[in-house]
């Protein structure tokens, strides 16, 4: 088996989304494959925001569009609900991915250019209540526009390309609330903007999860941000789980996974100066998906390797409460 472990799965009952086993490679030249999404598993309550991490090209994002089913997973189980995704035919599927939002890293991109704030708003709802009341709907859209910080009245007929990449973001987040979804995939969405724009959106987003009672999962490369909005933290290795623990942990003297580790020494630690995370420094070590290692993934780069990493795959085993770390070398 690929997995990582599903001990730091919840009951089932409990959850709104779970993903087990979730497996997606690619294609690649020469008959070989990317394995991007090596047998992840997850859940996410209700109301809860899970935050996904770690440097680019783990799978962060693919783990986002295969629990979407955009397109399905070449295996694993989504269960939103208690819905299973991959037994709905196209139609049920459409309906039922309403109720997950995905904004992505660059606004400008995901909105058309050619429609107005207020289309771009609604146009969602259109296509699925067509003949719904206009002016509710053009009453909720001016409520959701001032609600994530805009001025509907000044943004109402302007095009994306007349609006900041911040305000873009704002317009994207009214756009996915307008569906009422249960559950927000924020991917990368602080990436393209200023920090000081960065943290405004940060307080927008736990406002609004908090108004709308949104679970969220929140994908960023970026610890600090993560930690910031998240509940639940999820760490990514070149498409495994390397730990899933509670934000608290973060903050407590304890031992993680030798990659949190990594992670956490490159979190920026001067207030109001960024310090380039040297993670990014890091990335051209980052083994190949077209080959990953054998055993642990991370063992390439491990200070605590032994030959036992490179036989035998970790898996996810509670080593604190709410502390769930995939290596030999932890107790
Ligand atoms: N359509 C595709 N075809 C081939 N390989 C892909 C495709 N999409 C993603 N990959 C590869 O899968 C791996 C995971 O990519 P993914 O975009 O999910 O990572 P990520 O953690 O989200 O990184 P980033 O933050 O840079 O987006 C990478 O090696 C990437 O090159």
């Amino acid at each position: 088996m690929a997995g990582t472990g599903k001990t730091h799965l919840r009951e089932a009952g409990s959850t709104l989304l779970r993903v087990e086993d979730l497996q997606v490679e690619f294609p690649a030249k020469g008959g070989r494959r990317v394995h991007a999404v090596s047998g992840v598993s997850f859940d996410v309550a209700p109301g809860e925001t899970v935050g996904f991490v770690g440097e680019s090209g783990c799978g962060k994002s693919t783990v986002a569009r295969a629990v979407m089913h955009l397109p399905a997973p070449n295996s694993g189980v989504v269960n939103l609900d208690d819905t299973e995704l991959g037994t709905l035919s196209a139609k049920r599927l459409r309906e039922t991915r309403v109720a997950m939002q995905l904004i992505f890293q660059d606004p400008m991109a995901s909105l058309n250019p050619r429609r107005k704030v207020k289309d771009l708003v609604q146009e969602g709802v259109e296509i699925w209540h067509r003949g719904g009341d206009r002016h509710a709907l053009e009453e909720r859209t001016r409520e959701l526009l001032d609600d994530v910080g805009l001025d509907s009245a000044t943004v109402w007929n302007r095009y994306p390309h007349e609006l900041s990449g911040g305000q873009c973001q704002r317009v994207s987040i009214a756009r996915a609330l307008m569906m009422r979804p249960s559950l927000l995939i924020c991917d990368e969405i602080l990436a393209s903007l200023d920090v000081s724009v960065q943290s405004q959106m940060l307080n927008l987003l736990k406002r609004t999860r908090a108004e709308h009672g949104l679970a969220m999962m929140f994908i960023s490369h970026d610890l600090g941000v993560v930690k910031n909005i998240s509940d639940r933290i999820l760490v990514m290795y070149l498409g495994k789980v390397a730990e899933v623990l509670e934000v608290d942990a973060l903050d407590r003297e304890t031992v993680h996974h030798p990659y949190t580790q990594l992670l956490l020494a490159s979190v920026p630690r001067v207030t109001g100066e960024r310090i380039k995370p040297s993670v990014d420094g890091a990335a051209q070590d980052l083994p190949s998906p077209l080959n990953p290692p054998s055993g642990c993934r991370f063992r390439t780069r491990c200070p605590l390797a032994t030959d036992r990493c490179a036989q035998e795959e970790p898996q996810l085993e509670e080593k604190r409460p709410g502390q769930f770390i995939a290596c030999h070398h932890i107790s």
